[in-house]
């Protein structure tokens, strides 16, 4: 497989899944998590995650409400966390299959287009 660039996964739609396909390879996880910047694999290499420090609550929720409207477009739909009320976490992986499909990483993509109102660190 030839790995996709970010732009290319960005430009590309999630495919409904049904499942009957296998999650992808570890060697095929390991390009494209160098694809999506930002994002890291998790320890049981089923999902990636990403991390924000919003600036306040709100700020966690409008960016959850815009990432939101994403997965009902792409037919597709991470896990959102919200802790220590800015402690902003996004998971992402396919029910269907019980690990990660190229689904998982072009939301990833898409969702680093999604702007949030972050904390001045
Ligand atoms: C038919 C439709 O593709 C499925 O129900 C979708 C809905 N959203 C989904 N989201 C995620 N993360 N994994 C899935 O397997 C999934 N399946």
């Amino acid at each position: 497989m030839s790995t996709p660039t970010l732009t290319e996964l960005a430009s590309k739609k999630c495919v409904p899944c049904e499942g009957g396909v296998p999650p992808l390879p570890p060697d095929e996880v390991e390009a494209l998590i160098q694809t999506v910047s930002g994002w890291s694999l998790t320890a049981d290499g089923k999902r990636i995650r990403r991390e924000w420090k919003a600036k306040n609550f709100v700020a966690g929720l409008r960016f959850f409400d815009k990432v939101g409207e994403l997965a009902e477009e792409e037919g597709h739909h991470p896990d959102l966390h919200i802790e220590g009320y800015r402690n902003v976490a996004v998971e992402i992986w396919t029910h269907a299959v019980g690990g990660l499909t190229e689904n998982d990483f072009i939301l990833a993509a898409k969702i680093n287009e999604v702007p949030i109102e972050q904390k001045r660190s």
